[in-house]
Order: structure tokens, then sequence, then C-alpha cells
């Protein structure tokens, strides 16, 4: 069932960060799936042309709810932002409105505990009674509350690892990355809460005839973006003998395409590697009898 103010659509319309950390990737991810746009004067919408898919250009905090309302039928954001809504709302008593679709492998990050340089941290325990700041409550009070811990909960909207020495929490539970902003401020990490990557978010009801076909059809291409974003097209040369040393430097190739030229014992192949394909390896191949090494960027795939 769509929720009650969707309007009726056959175009798709989803929302991505304005600016920000997940802005760019996103974009290009949905670039890569063939999709491009004429962007409006202000920046706020971009229209599609090569398909009917636009985008909503919006605060991250935003996305899920315009899921929820319908404006939007799919969203690009964090896991660690749709999961905390998610537990706001079912908080507040209201239905779970939307699902991820697709983890995208971008935007990692983890919500992690962390407490003043020089604490023993035993743990969570030590908690008790003590005031944690933080921007995602419905997160922090769910793992405080698994753990039996009875903290105080101190909201805040940015800078959270200033608090402890500001003097408004004890402690603090936000996003790091490369621990550098904790460093900066002699906090240390001592639990994690929650692994977040960048996420494709659509609602929790199925989509109308014509926007599901879109849907669909953006999720295949999806797919395919995503399973060759790493990967390379790797051609050689080698004799037949050389195989048993060769498929083992190919773990992470599907199964090599073989032909035979000059008779049954010079083989070309081609295989799709899914991992890095570095020099290193290029020279182990030609150690083990592969000559006319070629290595291919790989634009496109549909399973
Ligand atoms: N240090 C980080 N390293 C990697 N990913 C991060 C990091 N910090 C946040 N993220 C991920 O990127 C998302 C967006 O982060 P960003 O800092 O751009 O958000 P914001 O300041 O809330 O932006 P907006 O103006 O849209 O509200 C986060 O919700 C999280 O999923
Ligand atoms: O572990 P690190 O690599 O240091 O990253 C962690 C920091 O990154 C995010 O903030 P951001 O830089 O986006 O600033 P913000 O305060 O505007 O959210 C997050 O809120 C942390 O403060
Ligand atoms: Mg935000």
């Amino acid at each position: 069932m769509s929720p009650p103010n969707a309007t009726p659509r056959d175009r798709l319309r989803i929302a991505i960060q304005k600016s920000g950390r997940l802005a760019d990737p996103a974009r290009a991810l949905l670039a890569s799936c063939g999709l491009s746009w004429r962007e409006s004067r202000d920046r706020l919408f971009c229209y599609g042309e090569t398909l009917p898919v636009d985008l909503l250009l919006v605060r991250d905090d935003d996305i899920p709810g315009l899921i929820a309302d319908g404006v939007c039928d799919l969203g690009v954001v964090g896991r660690n932002v749709m999961t905390e809504q998610d537990g706001e709302r079912r908080a507040a008593g209201k239905p779970t409105a939307y699902r991820e679709l697709r983890a995208l492998g971008f935007g990692d990050c983890r919500l992690a505990l962390a407490v003043p340089e020089g604490w023993e941290w035993k743990s969570p325990r030590q908690l008790d009674g003590m005031r944690i700041a933080t921007s995602y409550p419905a997160l922090l009070s769910q793992w405080l509350a698994d753990e039996g811990v009875s903290a105080e909960v101190v909201l805040l909207s940015g800078s959270v690892e200033i608090a402890p020495r500001l003097g408004q929490a004890d402690a603090i539970c936000d996003l790091v990355s490369s621990g550098a902003t904790l460093a900066a401020n002699q906090l240390k990490p001592v639990a994690t809460l929650f692994e977040s990557e960048a996420v494709l978010a659509g609602p929790v009801h199925e989509f109308d005839a014509a926007r599901g076909e879109l849907a669909s059809m953006l999720l295949r291409r999806l797919d395919g973006a995503l399973r060759i974003r790493h990967s390379k097209l790797l051609m050689f040369q080698a004799e037949r003998a050389s195989l048993p040393a060769l498929l083992p430097l190919l773990p992470d190739a599907e199964a090599p395409t073989v032909m035979q030229i000059d008779g049954a014992d010079h083989l070309a192949l081609q295989a799709l590697c899914h991992g890095a394909v570095t020099w290193q390896r290029l020279e182990e191949l030609k150690r083990a009898g592969a000559s006319g090494l070629m290595v291919l960027p790989v634009e496109g795939m549909l399973a």
C-alpha cells in the first residue's frame, strides 16, 4: 500500500545529499547506471534526461522522511541515519516506513562509544549514571538497554566530540572513520554500536506498475555497476601446460574464457577479475607463463 499523500507519478524520484560526503559518490554511481540530468537553477532538483528518473538534492537527515511520506521513491543515505530515524519512529509508535535495498560500498564509518583517554575501560556498566553526548539517541538508547546500563543521553546535533571537554557529558557516541577526530579531542573508542555505509533506501511497500518497472531496471543496472566497480578484464596468452600455475593466481576471477590459438596447446585467455590487478600480480602471472598481458577497464555489465 502506498503512503496516503503519495501523488501518482510516472517518473521515479531519488533523494540524494545536496552537498557532503555522500553527494558526489551517490551521483557518480547513479550516472554509472546510465542516468543523466538537467539541473534546476537553484540546484535542488535534477530532471532526468536519459530516463524518467529525477534527483532531489537535500540534507541527508531529510531523506528517510521523504521516502516515508512518498515524496521520493528512493534515497541514498547512510545506514546510520536510516536506522536511527527508524528507531525514533518506532519509539514514537509509528510503523517502519523504509528499508535498505542495496548496500553501496562507500561512506563507510562506525558509530562508536568513546571515553576520555585517561579512563581505564572495563565494561559498559561503568557508564551507569553517566551523561553520554550523541546525535544518535535511538541507537545509543537501544545499546544501553541491551547492555543493561542506565545513563543520561545528551542530544547534540554536531561537534559531539567536544562535549566532555566542555563538561556537557562524560562520554560520547558518534561516527568514527579514521579516528582522527577522537584523538584530537583526547578520546578513545571503547565499543562499536553500529557499522555503517551508504545504502539505497526505498519504501516498505511495492511501487505501482510504472515506477516499479523503472525501479527494477535501476536496481538491475546498479547491481551490474556495483559488481564491476573495482573489476578489470585481464587478457593474456599462455601454453596449456602453464594453466595449473596460472589459475591459482586468479582467485577473484569469474571462470576465465579459454580460446585455442595456433593448435591445441597455445591459448588466449580472458578473465574478469573483481580484485585489484596490481603490477605485482601481473609480474607473478608472467613468471607463471602468461604473455601479452593486457588489463582493460570494464564499463558495464548486465548479468
Ligand atoms: N568520517 C566519516 N567517514 C566516512 N563516512 C562518514 C563520516 N562521517 C559521516 N559519514 C557518513 O556520511 C554521511 C553524511 O555525512 P556528512 O558529514 O556529509 O553529513 P551532514 O553534515 O549531516 O550533511 P547534511 O548537510 O546533508 O545534513 C553520514 O551520515 C555517514 O553515513
Ligand atoms: O574518525 P574521523 O575520520 O575523524 O571522522 C569522524 C568525524 O567525521 C564526522 O564529522 P564531520 O567531519 O562530517 O563533521 P561534522 O561535525 O560536520 O559532522 C563525524 O561526526 C566525526 O566527527
Ligand atoms: Mg545531516
